[in-house]
């Protein structure tokens, strides 16, 4: 089917340049329908635009989830992913667990500037317990805090870099959590995911479902150790200042498992997001 309806010359640009820039057609087409677009009508104005026939798009594009499952994040292809004006280099791609290694996704003054910001506030980081409720827990041993969604403008944009990288809302995000590690101090393996069987996992996913993805991104580069651990698949991440690891379970992988190693010489220092299936976050918009 064409579209009728003339396309805007904006929309038109937008298309173009969005697609110069990597991004998929699947993806060019999630983001209109989230701005509203009739999926049919964006899928004839896509195909206008960039001159190919319908059926062609179609290879192009994955079925819509149904309705009632939560949202999942899209993962970044290589080579790059360009978010308002800020380039990601995917360095590395794994399919089990779905993880991308992305380089540069921080600045040097951004990583600074975050640690500069959360270091007054850093306290003995806490796991969410059976119940909900946070606590103090002997396997992680540094210390944290969290950041409120939006909380300064460079919390914001960082926000609006993972939420346009992995398309996905902002308000499906937990707060940024930053952590600090010094020697001999480390998170042992472990999984983002809550695991259904345990008692409280209804208190823990009432608000925002469970958790679909993480991204850790590194604001400094330990002297040694301090690398994050896959030990299902023997893969360790380099804690190196301004890249990022990025993983995804759809509500549970095993072999997401992983662990920030010790710190064996120097401190380590990261940001953590984790992403819901669902809206976490209230009155953002
Ligand atoms: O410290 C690390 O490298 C991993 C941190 C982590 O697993 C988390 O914050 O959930
Ligand atoms: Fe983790």
């Amino acid at each position: 089917m064409k579209s009728h309806l003339p396309i805007r010359p904006e929309l038109r640009e937008w298309i173009l340049t969005t697609t110069r820039a990597g991004h998929s057609v699947d993806t060019v087409l999630k983001m209109m329908q989230d701005t509203g677009y009739d999926p049919r009508q964006s899928r004839g104005i896509v195909a206008s635009v960039l001159n190919m026939p319908i059926s062609a798009l179609d290879a192009h594009t994955q079925p819509s989830p149904p309705k009632n499952q939560g949202r999942r994040t899209r993962h970044p292809e290589a080579p790059q992913v360009v978010v308002n004006g800020h380039t990601v280099h995917v360095g590395l791609s794994m399919d089990s667990p779905a993880l991308r290694l992305l380089n540069d996704f921080l600045s040097a003054e951004e990583c600074d500037a975050l640690i500069e910001q959360a270091r007054p506030r850093l306290q003995r980081a806490r796991t969410v317990d059976t119940s909900g409720k946070q606590q103090l827990d002997a396997r992680r041993t540094s210390e944290g805090m969290f950041f409120a969604i939006n909380e300064t403008p460079l919390i914001q944009r960082i926000e609006q870099r993972i939420a346009g990288m992995l398309s996905i809302p902002v308000d499906h995000g937990e707060g940024l959590q930053v952590l600090h590690y010094l020697p001999g101090q480390q998170y042992e393996p472990h999984y983002d995911w809550f695991n259904p069987d345990q008692a409280g996992f209804a208190a823990i996913t009432a608000r925002g479902g469970q958790r679909i993805a993480s991204l850790v991104m590194y604001l400094n580069t330990p002297e040694a150790g301090g690398g994050t651990a896959f030990p299902q698949v023997g893969l360790t991440v380099t804690a190196l200042r301004g890249a990022a690891v990025y993983f995804a379970y759809d509500t549970g992988d095993e072999a997401s498992l992983h662990a920030g190693l010790p710190v064996q010489q120097g401190e380590k220092w990261i940001a953590t997001k984790w992403l819901r299936e669902r809206p976490f976050q209230k009155a953002l918009r």
